[in-house]
């Protein structure tokens, strides 16, 4: 039987954006979810962490914050529940689905086949081979939002967004939180000086870092979980929380089959046009590993039904231009890439502090930076300041702030036309046009640099 034109399977940010831009092109859709249409992103991921870091700033008390999460989580995911889809059109099938033919898969014993399929079966918590850990009644974020009473202590393993952001929001709500993190810095993906500023701010909240620090083992005692770190050091607390990272749910999905290829971590290979290997499947979001964030899912979402639609200028998902924001206090953003990928190129750099930033200095929140890059390109040189090549702001705002750089890079802006534009005073994205203004002049005796060499 076939179910229409698209098959989608998976009913997180990826899915639905397929689904809902499919339906608006005219197409008959339909939605095979295992999970409530939301996926991580409502239930266990940007909606429920994003609530607790505001009722954590917000001074409500741990329970009262918790209570808070799940009235968020049920007011956004009624937005998108499968009534809603429903009446907009999207056939929806709850259920796990596996290939069993081309284009084709099995729900519940039933078949259900498409002319076109998009993969957009997301992720899960990736828990690492640490010995002992599997005897652990451990946390994930897949879990940690039903607490309803604050553990007296949490040990938080990993030091990515998800160990950042909870381990600020939870040492806010009363917990003693200690965060232990393999590589030498926190937020290892982002720059350095990102790391330096958000390690100082979370110390001043009580968390107790413990950067470099490999486990050795966990063990129980007495109720508690013992984490021994590779020097020897045993941090003991009444919880943990793995917040490692996140793996693809690819397993007994029938992929090797009908030749949907992955990559040795299980993510679904695709091009720019986010095609698989296999003809008229497409796959989007957290199951392609490209770029693991609900907005480039979205973004991902749309590109697999509209690509699969045209032969010529065909949509492709650009991560080049997405930004990625760590919603910490205050908030770590970046767009494009970070000064040591930059190396050796006749790339600049342009820095200006927080403290120089007026807002900065009324809001007394002078943690924190812009650091913009340009570089010349064609024949154009370094004219106009040069076209703009990345970002990374810290600041309580950030997260707004990163939009312009992103838009100059969607649009291969010049440096020079972000400084031009007059900017409100005192806004926080005049630090932006302050920072932009250093690659055409000396301003407030500050000059962009050539970038670090490598
Ligand atoms: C704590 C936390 C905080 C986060 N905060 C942010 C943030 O602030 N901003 C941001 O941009 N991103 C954030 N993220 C990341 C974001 O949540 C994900 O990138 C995004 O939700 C991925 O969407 P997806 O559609 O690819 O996958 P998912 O949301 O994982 O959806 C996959 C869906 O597929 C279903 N499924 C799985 N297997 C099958 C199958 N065989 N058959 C049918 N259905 C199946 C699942 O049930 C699920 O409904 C956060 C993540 C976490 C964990
Ligand atoms: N604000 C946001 O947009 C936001 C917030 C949270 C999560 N996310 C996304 O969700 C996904 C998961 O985030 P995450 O932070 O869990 O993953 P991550 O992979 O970004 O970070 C995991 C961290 O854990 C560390 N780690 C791994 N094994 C360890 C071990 N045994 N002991 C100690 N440290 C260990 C890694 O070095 C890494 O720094 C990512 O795609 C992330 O981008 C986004």
């Amino acid at each position: 039987m076939t179910d229409g034109e698209v098959l989608v399977l998976g009913g997180g940010a990826a899915g639905l954006a397929a689904a809902n831009t499919a339906r608006r092109a005219g197409m008959r859709v339909t939605l095979v979810s295992e999970g409530a249409p939301g996926g991580d992103c409502t239930f266990t991921g940007c909606v429920p962490s994003k609530t607790l870091i505001e009722a954590a700033e917000a001074g409500l008390s741990f329970s009262g914050a918790m209570t808070r999460v799940r009235r968020t989580v049920s007011r956004v995911a009624a937005t998108e529940d499968e009534d809603v889809l429903r009446s907009d059109g999207i056939d929806v099938v709850r259920g796990r689905a596996r290939f069993v033919a081309e284009r084709t898969v099995e729900v519940d014993g039933h078949r259900r086949s498409a002319r076109r399929v998009v993969l957009a079966t997301g992720g899960r918590p990736a828990v690492p081979p640490v010995p002992g850990l599997g005897e652990l009644a451990y946390l994930t974020t897949d879990t940690v939002f039903d607490l309803m009473d604050p553990p007296t202590s949490l040990v938080v393993l990993g030091g990515g967004p998800v160990g950042c952001e909870l381990a600020q929001a939870l040492a806010r709500l009363g917990v003693g939180v200690t965060l232990v993190e393999q590589a030498p810095r926190l937020l290892p993906g982002m720059d350095p000086d990102a790391s330096d500023v958000l390690a100082r701010v979370l110390r001043s909240d009580g968390v107790r870092l413990r950067t470099g620090a490999p486990v050795r083992e966990v063990r129980s005692s007495d109720g508690k979980a013992l984490v021994e770190l590779a020097d020897g050091e045993v941090v003991r607390a009444e919880r943990l929380l793995v917040a490692t990272g996140r793996r693809p749910n690819t397993e007994g999905l029938g992929l090797d089959a009908v030749g949907v290829r992955t990559d040795r971590r299980g993510h679904v290979l695709v091009d720019r046009h986010m095609a698989t290997t296999a003809r008229g499947v497409s796959a989007a979001g957290d199951v392609t590993g490209v770029f693991g964030h609900t907005h480039a899912a979205y973004a991902m979402g749309r590109v697999a039904v509209l690509a699969g639609t045209r032969r010529t200028r065909r949509p492709a998902f650009e991560p080049d231009s997405v930004p990625r924001v760590v919603f910490t206090n205050p908030e770590v953003a970046t767009v494009g890439r970070v000064e040591h990928e930059l190396a050796d190129t006749a790339a600049r750099a342009a820095y200006l502090p927080m403290s120089e930033v007026d807002r900065a200095v009324t809001a007394d929140a002078e943690a924190g930076f812009v650091k913009l890059f340009a570089g010349p390109r064609g024949p154009l040189g370094h004219l106009g300041g040069g076209r703009v090549l990345g970002a990374s702001i810290v600041a309580p705002r950030a997260g707004e702030m990163i939009h312009e750089p992103a838009l100059a890079m969607r649009t291969g802006m010049f440096a020079g036309r972000l400084a031009q534009t007059v900017h409100a005073y005192p806004s926080w994205s005049m630090a932006v046009q302050r920072t932009a203004a250093q690659f055409v002049g000396t301003h407030g005796g500050r000059t962009a640099r050539p970038v670090a060499v490598g």
